[in-house]
């Protein structure tokens, strides 16, 4: 059954920055897409090489920057969670999370917390880079079960953790019964098994593939950007 289109980039869509004085600016084009590109609810990996335009196209997606050309439809409540977190160092999870959420939704980012091994009583400051991005995985789950439907667009959320987490979280994405889109930039492609499609950029054009093109994504990858 194909799922409800959550995000469209249309064919001719280009993504990039711009360099210069305001009455003087020079596109910086970083990433084009040569034909429409449609995604539903599920898990979709971003993976393309340093420095390609993962971050700027994400950015572009979560309407942080706009693009060069064409324009992108997203049809849920998008949020966007970039690769570091950026909150006082003195504050500890327990009042980040206690800030964000009441009720349910905080029963749910503490039992997250637990099941991920995060403590909650020690200063974001304090933790460690994985740690860290534990505290930014929980709020980006809650906040997707908050709404019906949501646009979840993780910047390298996976970074830092140790393997058995990245193994929990690929597992909580996959099994997840929220109506959610979450694309993904990642580097541990080698971590996930259960994924809807991949995006790669590959001498600046956007490639998509919906379904493996062998046994595993990695491999799926190798073929894209060959
Ligand atoms: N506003 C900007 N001004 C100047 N350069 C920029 C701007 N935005 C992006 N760039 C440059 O564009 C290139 C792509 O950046 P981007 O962060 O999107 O790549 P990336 O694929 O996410 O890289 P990485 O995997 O290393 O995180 C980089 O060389 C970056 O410095």
């Amino acid at each position: 059954m194909a799922t409800e289109t959550l995000l469209h980039i249309p064919g001719g869509t280009r993504f990039g920055y711009y360099t210069g004085l305001p009455w003087k600016r020079a596109e910086r084009s970083l990433v084009e897409v040569g034909g429409d590109i449609r995604a539903g609810m599920g898990l979709h990996l971003l993976v393309a090489p340093n420095g390609s335009g993962k971050t700027t196209l994400l950015r572009t997606l979560a309407g942080l920057s706009p693009a060069l050309q064409g324009r992108v439809t997203t049809a849920a409540q998008v949020h966007y969670f970039a690769d570091e977190l950026r909150v006082d160092p003195e504050m500890k999870p327990r009042t980040f999370f206690r800030a964000w959420f009441t009720g349910a939704s905080l029963a749910a980012a503490e039992k997250l917390a637990d099941t991920l091994r995060l403590n909650l009583a020690t200063p974001i400051g304090k933790l460690s880079r994985g740690n860290r991005q534990k505290v930014l995985l929980i709020l980006a789950e809650v906040k997707a079960a908050q709404s019906e439907t949501s646009v979840l667009l993780m910047d390298e959320p996976l970074t830092g953790l140790d393997a058995e987490t990245r193994e929990q979280v690929t597992q909580l994405w996959a099994t997840a019964g929220t109506q959610t889109l979450r694309l993904v930039i990642m580097h541990e492609l080698e971590c996930v098994r259960e994924a809807d499609s991949l995006l790669t950029i590959a001498g600046g054009q956007l490639r998509h593939a919906t379904s493996r093109s062998g046994s595993t994504w990695m491999e799926t990858y190798r073929t894209l950007q060959s």
